[in-house]
């Protein structure tokens, strides 16, 4: 297919059960247990005060300032999608406004994810969907493409293949690779656990402290 015209529909969805799994997780966890290699830019902000959202990635790749593949893809999404779109880091023209995240809740996807601006910036924290995007701006977009649907992107620093899982909440966005979706499980509740181990400890005041003069010594702090 022609480059900058190749138009896939996905076919990698990991299971509801997994879904499920990492609606209890926040990102900062699966971010911690990532090594923190897989974090979307931190202006990529929530427009939306419910912004948690676990999903399957739609790519999407337009040039800055169109929006004509996302029609298409918008068409495309199947329930469970998170529609991710990599607009060129374009900030002066917003893909995404009311119609489009409307429309997207027509057909079930369950976020949106650009790494450009939105418009309707009053109306989108009222819908039932989060949209993370890098700000806000009226000026709307033209629609005479080129643009690929469902190929590998960049969007927010990060490598996004389809259906890779998108997990946002308010702290931002985290991808986690198809792949490795399932196995990370154990390794994120465990972490879950040890950190409300910890919090525990510190409300009934028996935490051990120790530890930091212990790592300043290793590191030749004298104290
Ligand atoms: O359709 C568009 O170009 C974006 C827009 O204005 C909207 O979603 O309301």
């Amino acid at each position: 297919m022609k480059l900058g015209y190749r138009i896939y529909p996905s076919k990698r969805y990991v299971s509801q059960e997994i879904i499920n799994a990492y609606h209890e997780i926040p990102t900062s966890i699966v971010s911690d247990c990532m090594e923190r290699l897989f974090a979307m830019d931190s202006k990529i902000r929530p427009f939306h005060p419910k912004p948690r959202m676990v999903g399957h990635a739609l790519t999407i790749h337009c040039p800055p300032g169109d929006n004509l593949v996302l029609q298409k893809a918008i068409e495309m999404a199947e329930p469970g999608d998170v529609l991710v779109m990599n607009a060129g880091g374009n900030t002066t023209q917003a893909p995404v406004g009311e119609i489009v995240v409307s429309n997207c809740i027509r057909k079930g996807a369950v976020g949106l994810v650009i790494d450009g601006p939105i418009r309707d910036s009053d109306v989108l924290p009222t819908l039932s969907i989060p949209v993370f995007a890098k700000g806000v701006t009226h000026r709307g977009c033209y629609k005479d493409g080129p643009g690929e649907l469902n190929v590998t992107i960049a969007c927010g620093g990060v490598v996004v293949r389809p259906g890779d899982l998108i997990i946002g909440d308010s702290d931002g966005i985290v991808v986690v690779p198809y792949e490795e979706a399932e196995g990370l499980l154990p390794k994120l509740f465990k972490k879950a656990e040890l950190e409300e181990r910890v919090l525990e400890q510190i409300r009934n005041k028996t935490i051990d402290r120790t530890w930091v003069d212990q790592e300043l010594r290793d590191k030749g702090f004298r104290l």
